[in-house]
């Protein structure tokens, strides 16, 4: 690693480098902070994880110049909690320079964004539909921008924002410098390169594995009924500080954090069927540990850096590789540690092997324990905290008080009953989860070309409305979104996709929405 003040990096910059807590540069920052330091177009590849956000901040915060007022930099993001994120460290990278910034997303009322673009920021962050929204109200000016961030841009052109993108663009002078970033590159990204870069460094960090090797990986092989007791059984007894929980569905991640609740877990979910408000202050609980499992769609997958995530559960494989490698790297953050178990059932593993070959790592099979295990578990925590308590010495008048019991009881009964009552015996609340289809049988990833095979047949294959779950769920353009739009804010875009909506409940066969919805 690289010290930053080897990397003609400002004073100012430095300062607020040294302020973040940083010290040392990661490789992706080294190599892409040089190159685009000498004014290259970078195309930048590493691990989940590893500080991408910041090796696009640097130069992009040193290439500012503060006496000029017009807006100088975008940043596009394919979520609004991304867009938020990434301003917020770029706030922090450019605050010893007094950097003007400004983030605009669906969901956020437009009036407020239109008074904030009149104070003349020299930065934009947003999620590519409001973005052009701004752009088709004239309140927002690009001409003089020099340099094009595209975070997570794989991610954008899988939920259908190339066309806003590329209307954006037009509004971008051609001679900017382009950064573009991802810790998964599959082939599509290469069109994106070609369309938007000039002659791109390809910054990669090269790695062994896709995926960091700080993350345990694990699956569990289930049945679709059997996966939600082997998911409470292992909640109990690995005891995740932080955990996400990944569901395929919108309905599936509301039908889990129900059933979580009512086995008494502090869950909540998020989703693109939220309210900008709900999804924000729903996070914000999680960053502040007030709730400590959340569940998601892959709303939450990309790019999110909520720091002690200690677990991730993908309680529905993933669809594509590249989306369990963004999933996982929720956890094991910044040199972290972190666990990642998968569940999968039967005739998904073809699907698990997909995912092994292209992060080139094997997962290891993981059995959960029995509810007896599990008992077993729980009852040696509770030993453990009375003994501890015995060894801690203080505890006062209560001693008298088991004087007093031990007149008229057995000793052994005694310490019997006291385990017994501060045992968490598992919680065996029955919940009725609605079934989802396992993923159609397949053994490879013959849809190419598009990197996720978007829109393949065997995707939709057997629809139908099952459960009510395509009304929910059914347009995998809209979430993220939807609750911008009907709420009000008057905005066309409303956020309307940003979110990732593309694998949540994809099943449904309508045509797409076109892009005013
Ligand atoms: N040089 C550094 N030293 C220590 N911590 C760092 C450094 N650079 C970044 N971090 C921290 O590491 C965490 C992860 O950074 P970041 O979110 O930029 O990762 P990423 O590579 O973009 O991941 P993803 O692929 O998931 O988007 C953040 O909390 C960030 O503040
Ligand atoms: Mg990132």
């Amino acid at each position: 690693m690289t010290n930053f003040s080897e990397l003609n990096i400002s004073e100012s910059t430095l300062r607020s480098i040294k302020r973040m807590g940083f010290e040392e540069a990661t490789p992706i920052q080294e190599g892409t902070v040089t190159f685009a330091m000498a004014g290259r177009d970078v195309l930048g590849q590493a691990q989940t994880g590893t500080g991408k956000t910041a090796a696009f901040g640097i130069p992009l915060i040193e290439k500012i110049d503060p006496k000029n007022p017009n807006i100088q930099a975008l940043v596009i993001a394919p979520t609004r909690e991304l867009a938020i994120q990434v301003s917020e460290e770029l706030y922090k990278l450019g605050y010893d320079k007094r950097v003007k910034l400004l983030s605009v997303y669906g969901g956020q009322e437009i009036g407020r964004q239109i008074r904030a673009l009149k104070n003349k920021p020299q930065i934009i962050v947003g999620t590519p539909g409001r973005i052009q929204d701004h752009i088709n109200r004239r309140t927002l000016r690009l001409d003089e921008v020099q340099t094009l961030v595209l975070d997570e841009a794989d991610e954008m052109l899988n939920m259908g924002f190339i066309d806003d993108i590329n209307a954006i663009l037009e509004n971008v002078p051609s001679d900017r410098q382009t950064l573009l970033f991802s810790a998964t590159m599959p082939p599509a990204i290469r069109k994106i390169a070609e369309t938007f870069m000039k002659d791109p460094e390809i910054v990669k960090i090269k790695a062994k594995e896709l995926t960091m090797e700080n993350i345990e990986q694990f699956f569990v092989k289930a049945t679709e009924r059997e996966k939600f007791d082997a998911l409470s059984r292992l909640l109990d007894s690995q005891k995740p500080e932080l955990a996400i929980i990944f569901g395929r569905t919108k309905r599936r991640v509301d039908e889990l954090s129900q059933a979580l609740g009512l086995r008494g877990f502090l869950a909540e979910g998020i989703h693109g069927d939220l309210s900008q408000a709900k999804r924000i202050s729903v996070l914000r609980q999680f960053k502040e540990g007030k709730i400590d499992i959340l569940i998601a769609t892959d709303v939450a997958a990309r790019g999110l850096d909520i720091s002690g995530v200690t677990h991730v559960y993908n309680f529905d494989i993933p669809q594509d590789p590249e989306s369990y490698v963004h999933r996982i790297g929720r956890t094991g953050r910044a040199g972290k540690s972190g666990v990642a178990v998968t569940f999968v059932t039967p005739r998904e593993m073809g699907y698990l092997r997909i995912v092994e070959e292209t992060t080139k790592k094997r997962m290891t099979p993981l059995r959960p324990p029995s509810s007896e295990e599990a008992l077993v578990g729980l009852q040696e925590d509770a030993m453990q905290s009375l003994v501890e308590l015995v060894q801690n010495n203080d505890l006062g008048t209560y001693r008298e008080l088991a004087a007093k019991l031990l007149e008229n009881n057995d000793a052994l009964d005694l310490v019997a009953a006291a385990l017994k009552s501060i045992t968490k015996e598992p919680d065996a609340t029955p919940v009725s989860l609605s079934e989802e289809r396992p993923l159609p049988m397949r053994r490879d990833r013959s849809q190419g070309g598009g990197g996720r095979g978007r829109g393949g047949n065997d995707r939709n294959r057997g629809g139908g409305n099952r459960g009510g779950g395509d009304r929910r769920g059914g347009d995998r353009r809209r979430e993220g979104g939807g609750g911008g739009s009907r709420s009000g804010s008057g905005s066309r875009d409303g956020g309307r996709r940003e979110g990732g909506a593309r694998r949540e409940g994809s099943r449904d066969r309508r045509p797409r929405p076109r892009r005013e919805d």
